[in-house]
């Protein structure tokens, strides 16, 4: 077993060998651009691209001319809804997020406002879930748009993504969800799901990075996005620019094996992570975050309370996870994710997000409970908190000093 072990799959997850033998040619013989019409290089590549349009298509259920091919999700989620906030300005300016969207959502939704566009942000419920009463009375007749995320990335609750669509519909609003978590690790189908645009990434699925797609829904209703990209017109004109064949074809492949192989790989991940889980919980005063029920099958998010973060971080170097701390420029931020699921500060930084992957193993993860059990008792053992945690000291009804 080779060390460190990657647990950071919400990250980004490793190509699969199999992606990477279907880009290879296109990086070498294969090489011409999509959009050259006048001989066989270009006709070659094209059809790499049709044929990663149709294997996209057949993931998420849709047909190929609904999608278009982007940088990533990043790029998509500013396509989708900066492209609807424009399109859709003469009905309305309000858009309706929440307030654990990823910051591709959050940060195009700043930067509408500067552009006169109305935003609620909605909060979330201790579980992570949105309450869909609220999403229904923050509803208006401006609303054009609600933009909420299929799988969170930090504690992978998924949340009630048909319920949404509904309310979204019934108040004449179009339903945007960034499912780059979700989409190749549970089924998801824009008609079953009501979904009206969608994003997501081929790098959060064993494809290459740099990758992604935004699906626009071209029936019932027919939705349209003002481009965001002046160029060559392609994309059917939403999305300028030489096609990356090589990396679509790998999106293309990631999808095909994503769509044929899901199933088992969900119930094996599922198994794995609830092993791992229930291992960790039987430590006294640890916590899973977000609701249990509605979950990615592959992540883990655990505070570990009187612990403190960054020692934990570094007493798991063995194990490249991801921490419930963000690195701004200067500070370590607790994560903005946790915070709205109620968390002080303190246990969002000790906390981690475990996120398996297809190439976990279970060797793996039993050497990562370990060494994360480990790691807890030898901080716990130096915090004076824990001590007097352990002596029955009801630490809430402490003051402490200002200083
Ligand atoms: C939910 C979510 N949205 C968007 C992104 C950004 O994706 P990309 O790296 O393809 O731009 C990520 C990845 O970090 C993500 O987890």
């Amino acid at each position: 077993m080779e060390l460190p072990i990657y647990l950071d799959n919400n990250a980004t997850t490793p190509l699969d060998p199999r992606v990477l033998e279907a880009m290879l040619p296109y990086f070498t013989t294969k090489f011409g651009n999509a959009a050259s019409r006048n001989h066989p290089f270009g006709w070659v590549a094209e059809e790499g691209v049709d044929y990663a349009r149709e294997q996209v298509a057949k993931l998420i259920g849709c047909t190929e001319k609904e999608i278009i091919f982007t940088s990533g999700a990043t790029e998509a989620d500013n396509l989708g809804i900066k492209g609807v906030f424009e399109m859709y300005s003469d009905k309305g300016n309000h858009i309706i997020t929440a307030t654990t969207e990823h910051k591709a959502i959050l940060d195009t939704c700043k930067h509408l406002e500067k552009q006169g566009a109305r935003v609620t942000y909605l909060k979330v419920k201790e579980d992570g879930l949105i309450d869909l009463a609220e999403l229904e009375a923050a509803m208006t007749p401006e609303t054009i748009l609600v933009t909420i995320m299929y799988g969170n990335n930090e504690i992978g609750v998924i949340q009630p993504i048909k319920e949404i669509a509904a309310i979204a519909h019934k108040h004449g609003a179009l339903f945007f969800t960034d499912a780059t978590q979700a989409v190749g690790k549970i089924p998801v189908n824009v008609i079953e799901d009501g979904i009206d645009l969608m994003a997501f990434s081929a790098h959060k699925m064993y494809g290459p990075k740099g990758v992604g797609a935004l699906y626009v829904r071209r029936k019932n209703p027919r939705v349209k996005v003002t481009s965001q990209m002046d160029g060559g017109g392609h994309e059917r004109g939403m999305r300028s620019g030489t096609l990356n064949v090589p990396g679509i074809v790998g999106l293309g492949k990631a999808c095909e094996l994503c769509r044929l192989e899901m199933d088992e790989e969900a119930k094996r991940l599922s198994a794995l992570r609830d092993k791992l889980e229930a291992a960790l919980t039987t430590m006294e005063e640890s916590y899973v975050n977000g609701n249990t029920q509605h979950r990615l099958p592959h992540v883990a998010n655990i505070s570990f309370k009187y612990v403190e973060g960054e020692g934990l971080m570094m007493a798991m170097k063995d194990l490249a996870v991801s921490s419930g701390s963000a690195c701004t420029s200067a500070s370590l931020e607790p994560s903005y994710v946790l915070k709205s699921l109620g968390l002080s500060d303190d246990l969002a930084h000790s906390s981690i997000r475990f996120g398996l992957g297809r190439f976990t193993t279970e060797e793996e993860v039993d050497y990562a409970i370990e060494n994360t059990k480990k790691a807890v008792n030898h901080l716990r053992d130096l915090s004076p908190l824990w001590e007097m945690f352990k002596e029955g000291i009801d630490l809430s009804k402490i003051e402490w000093a200002e200083h």
